[in-house]
C-alpha cells in the first residue's frame, strides 16, 4: 500500500488515521483513532479517567510516538508508527516549560507552533510575570529571535490581552490562582501558536473563575483563531468552549457531537438557556453510556 500523502487538505489542521498508542507494558491508550480537526476549530475531548484524552492531546502535539497509524499536523509534520517524524512549515519558538514536559524520546517530533496550557500554571518562581511570558520568545534559534525590545513589547501585549498589565512585575507567589492561569495563557499565546492544547486547564479553579477564564479564552480565540483542543471532565466547560465534542472511551472516540450552542461571543451566557440543559443532558448520557459496563462494546 502506498504511504498516504504528507500534504493535508487546505483547512485541515490535524488528521489522525488509525492512530494507536500502546505504552510499554501493554496498555493500549489509543486504539485506532480517526480524527480530523479543521484549522481554527475548537474541539473538546471528554471521557472517563484513563480513556486516552491526554495521550491523544500529546499525539496531536507531536509529543507522543505512535505505535500504529498516522497523525498529520499542518505546519508540524507527519508522524507514523515506527517511522521518523517529518516536519514541514514554519518554525517558531516554543516554551521551555513545554519542553521540560516533553517526552525526550519524542523530542524531535513536536510541533513548535504548538502551545500547551496545563492545570498547573508552572510559572518559573524566580521570574516575574513579564519574564515568564517573555521566556518562550527567547528560546528559539538566535537568528529567529526577535530583538529584546520586540520581545518585551510582544510579552507586554500578551499580558495586556489577559488583563494582567498591572501585575506584570509581580512574582508567581504574589498572584492568585486565576492570575497565575492568566499568566500561563499569556505565555502560551505570546508566540502566536497555530495550536493551543489545553489539558484540564481550569480543573483546580472554582466555577466563577472557570467561567471567567473560559470567556477570556473565547475572546483570545476570536482575536487569534488558533486551533484548540481542550481536554476536560467538565461538560459545561466543553459546551462553553468548543464547537465539537468528542466522547472517548477505552482509547476510542465513541461519539462526536456538534455543539449546537457553539459561540465565540464571550458575553453569551449559555448556561442560562434551556437549550444548554438539553445538550448538557445529551453529552452526559453519551458519557454515561460509554462508561456503563452493560454497554461495553456497544460503540464498537
Ligand atoms: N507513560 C505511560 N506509560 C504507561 N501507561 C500510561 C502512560 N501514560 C498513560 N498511561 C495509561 O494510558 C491510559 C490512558 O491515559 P491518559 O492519561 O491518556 O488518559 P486520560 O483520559 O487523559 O485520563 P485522565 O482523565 O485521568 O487524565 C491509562 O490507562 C493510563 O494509565
Amino acid at each position: 500500500m502506498n504511504a498516504p500523502s504528507d500534504k493535508l487538505d487546505a483547512g485541515t489542521a490535524v488528521l489522525c488515521r488509525d492512530a494507536t498508542v500502546t505504552y510499554p507494558g501493554g496498555v493500549c491508550a489509543l486504539d485506532r483513532i480517526n480524527l480530523s480537526v479543521r484549522q481554527g476549530e475548537r474541539l473538546a475531548l471528554v471521557g472517563p479517567s484513563g480513556c486516552g484524552k491526554t495521550t491523544l492531546l500529546r499525539v496531536i502535539a507531536g509529543l507522543q510516538p505512535l505505535t500504529g497509524g498516522v497523525c498529520q499536523r499542518s505546519g508540524g509534520g507527519t508522524q507514523r508508527s515506527g517511522g521518523a517524524s517529518q516536519r514541514s512549515g514554519v518554525v517558531t519558538q516554543r516554551s521551555k516549560v513545554e519542553t521540560q514536559r516533553a517526552d525526550s524520546r519524542a523530542g524531535d517530533r513536536r510541533s513548535v507552533a504548538t502551545s500547551f496550557v496545563f492545570q498547573q500554571p508552572a510559572l518559573l518562581p524566580w521570574a516575574n510575570v513579564l519574564k515568564n511570558v517573555t521566556l518562550p520568545l527567547s528560546l528559539g534559534r538566535r537568528r529567529d529571535r526577535p530583538s529584546a525590545t520586540e520581545m518585551r513589547e510582544q510579552a507586554l501585549a500578551a499580558i495586556h490581552e489577559v488583563q494582567l498589565t498591572d501585575a506584570a512585575k509581580r512574582f508567581p507567589h504574589q498572584l492568585s490562582g486565576g492570575m497565575k492561569m492568566r499568566a500561563s495563557i499569556a505565555r502560551a499565546l505570546v508566540t502566536r501558536p497555530e495550536f493551543l492544547l489545553l489539558d484540564e486547564p481550569f480543573a483546580a479553579l472554582d466555577d466563577l473563575l472557570r467561567n471567567q477564564l473560559g470567556r477570556l479564552l473565547l475572546q483570545l480565540w476570536r482575536h487569534h483563531r488558533f486551533t484548540s483542543v481542550l481536554v476536560t471532565h467538565n461538560i459545561a466547560e466543553a459546551i462553553q468552549l468548543s464547537e465539537r465534542i468528542c466522547v472517548m472511551h477505552q482509547g476510542r472516540i465513541v461519539s462526536e457531537l456538534d455543539n449546537p450552542l457553539s459561540t465565540s461571543d464571550p458575553h453569551d451566557d449559555l448556561r442560562r438557556t434551556s437549550e444548554f440543559g438539553v445538550f448538557f443532558g445529551r453529552v452526559s448520557d453519551t458519557l454515561e453510556k460509554a462508561a456503563s459496563p452493560d454497554m461495553e462494546g456497544s460503540f464498537a
